[in-house]
């Protein structure tokens, strides 16, 4: 089972670059750029990581993301991810970046921009890799700032897909951030939120009314709402869970308990992800592996995860049709293989 999930083609469609910053390059990086971190060393940072919910976490990762400074730092900060997506088995990823963490202590967003970019280019030509970028709102900063990082961004169009909406999510509804999203809309943009993290199902609502998301992001909250668990079936609007997320930030004690697998069964189109795999002990495989052993997935529900991964990318539909067909082939040649606990 393990190296049959290893090999298993899959997607990551809910990851924040600044969230995959391995506590050895935070001190690297703080070096180079003359940056104070509030704790002496690696070991020191990792013993940090004890959340007991979301903010916690993220008042920990936006006092690492200040080591970012130059182009070169988000480029070796995004190839060290995307190197360990590929030896996950990962041939397609839709990653997160936050202008406005960088923007607000006085890096350019071309900067950020232009370092992310590089690095898609590279893994692309390195490993065949392919990689779109989502620009995220953080939604407990305010909706004209949201705007004016909009607008910031626009020269920079080509090397984004979509707009999401991440940071504190209690009291921050995505109502707040219409105006918003229907710009990105009226520029093309795909758009996805966090909703249903930690929030209620309402916000999981106003994601798709009022932001029009093609995607959910967490929304694990969706089960408390019949009705909500109705339209989401119905429509077959994806949810991208990070389950070993949901354990760090406390939103369950243990991984037994992840509604993931009734989510599946009640017929929504559910992913698996690793949001802050630096954070969160685990990369894309790592989740897998760990839902998989806790819940008792078998190898047709870990296909059907891959597979609503590549339906739920913003791929075109000639390139979604192949990896369907890649991984119905990979499904067919390992049929027969035999089936070890994970
Ligand atoms: O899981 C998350 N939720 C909200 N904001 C975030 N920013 C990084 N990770 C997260
Ligand atoms: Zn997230």
């Amino acid at each position: 089972m393990d190296q049959w999930l290893a090999a298993l083609p899959k997607t990551e469609l809910h990851v924040h670059i600044e969230g995959t910053l391995e506590p050895e390059l935070m001190f690297t990086l703080a070096r180079r750029n003359g940056v104070s971190l509030p704790w002496v060393d690696v070991e020191g940072v990792r013993a940090a990581y004890r959340f007991h919910n979301l903010q916690s976490f993220l008042d920990l990762y936006y006092a690492g993301a200040s080591v970012l400074q130059t182009e070169a730092d988000f480029f070796q900060l995004a190839m060290a991810y995307f190197r360990r997506a590929v030896a996950d088995g990962v041939k397609h990823c839709e990653v997160f970046f936050d202008p406005q963490t960088h923007i607000d202590r006085g890096i350019d967003i071309g900067t950020v921009i232009r370092g992310l970019a590089r690095a898609a280019e590279a893994i692309r030509a390195e490993s065949g890799l392919s990689v779109y970028y989502i620009l995220c709102f953080l939604r407990h900063l305010s909706a004209e700032s949201a705007m004016q990082t909009l607008l910031d961004a626009l020269p920079y169009r080509r090397h984004f897909v979509g707009v999401g909406l991440d940071s504190s999510e209690v009291g921050n509804p995505p109502e707040r951030f219409e105006t918003v999203f229907e710009q990105a809309r009226l520029e093309g943009l795909q758009r996805v939120a966090h909703a249903g993290e930690e929030g209620p199902p309402e916000y999981i609502w106003q994601a798709l009314d009022l932001l029009r998301v093609a995607r959910i992001d967490h929304g694990v909250r969706a089960e408390e709402d019949p009705q909500l668990m109705h339209r989401l079936q119905q429509e077959q609007i994806p949810l991208t869970v990070c389950p070993l997320s949901n354990l760090k930030l406390k939103g369950v004690d243990d991984l037994r308990q992840h509604n993931l697998k009734r989510l599946l069964d009640a017929g929504l189109c559910v992913t698996v992800n690793s949001d802050d795999p630096a954070y969160f002990d685990g990369y894309v495989l790592a989740n897998y592996r760990a839902v998989a052993a806790a819940l008792g997935l078998s190898r047709e529900n870990l296909y059907n995860i891959a597979r609503n991964g590549f339906v739920a990318s913003f791929l075109p539909e000639v390139e979604k049709a192949r990896w369907l067909a890649i991984l119905e082939q990979y499904w067919n040649d390992t049929a027969d293989s035999p089936v070890r606990p994970a």
